[in-house]
């Protein structure tokens, strides 16, 4: 049977972009949003915790399967929570190592199958918007609008340098640079779902908008697509 409740996908590589456009269209249109790539990043902190290796597909899987997390969002403040084995571990899975362990497990065929029902359950009558690398091409091939963000390895090295360094952080722009560009070579070409745009994609260059201009963009290809 054919799903009807709607969903927008905006898929691309990190920095691109994604979860702030998701963020300001899930608060303009009153949908969920699914943030994907914080799953593989939960799984990736499980692992470390439970010292299974990177690779070690046969540990991975039902780690995968089984995952205690939950995505809860906080009345108070507005914001969403992510409860890992009854622990919050809203900012601990946002490390660029736990992104690039992410990217790792995340290129294991069956890790990616044990995690696709999980992902799509997030479909609801209220709308979704999706955020992360196959969401347009495999996770929700039938979404009436896929959006493809990209910017210049630069840029994107830059915004994550801005924004540890508000964090308080102390990293060098060449070690980001380096870490996105091993994150963007294993997530798009990796075998099984890689980062590319799907065929029905609109394809939205950030590299010289602010925030502001990129959801302006997707919100009016959101009223075309109408
Ligand atoms: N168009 C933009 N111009 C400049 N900075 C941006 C833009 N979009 C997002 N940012 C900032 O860049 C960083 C990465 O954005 P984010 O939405 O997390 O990207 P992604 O989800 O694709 O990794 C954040 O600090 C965010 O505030
Ligand atoms: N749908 C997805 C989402 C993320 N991943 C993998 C690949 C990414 O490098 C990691 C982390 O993704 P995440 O979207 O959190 O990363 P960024 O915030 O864009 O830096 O997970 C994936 O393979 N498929």
């Amino acid at each position: 049977m054919q799903a009807i409740e709607p969903v927008i996908t905006v898929d691309g590589p990190s920095g691109s972009g994604k979860g702030t456009v998701c963020r300001l269209l899930a608060n303009k249109l009153g949908w969920d949003v699914l943030d994907s790539g914080a799953i593989y990043r939960v799984l990736a902190l499980a692992a470390i915790h439970h010292q299974i290796a990177d690779s070690d597909e046969t540990a991975l899987v039902p780690l995968a399967a089984n995952l205690d997390v939950q995505f809860l969002i906080d009345a108070e403040k507005g914001i969403g929570k992510i409860i890992l084995e009854g622990e919050d571990v809203t900012k601990r899975i946002r490390n660029e190592q736990v992104g690039g362990v992410a990217s790792k497990v995340a290129a294991l065929p069956r890790v990616r199958e044990a995690l696709l029902r999980r992902q799509r359950a997030f479909r609801s009558d209220k709308g979704l918007i999706a955020d992360g690398r196959d969401m347009g091409t495999v996770v929700f091939p039938d979404a009436k609008l896929k959006i493809y963000l990209t910017a210049s390895a630069q840029e994107r090295a830059n915004r994550r340098f801005n924004e540890l360094k508000d964090s308080g952080l102390d990293v060098k722009i060449e070690d980001l640079l380096y870490d996105i560009q091993a994150r963007d070579e294993r997530d798009m070409n990796r075998s099984v779902a890689p980062l590319v745009p799907s065929a029905d994609a609109i394809i939205v260059d950030t590299t010289l908008l602010n925030a502001e201009q990129v959801f302006n963009k997707i919100y009016d290809l959101y009223k075309e697509s109408l």
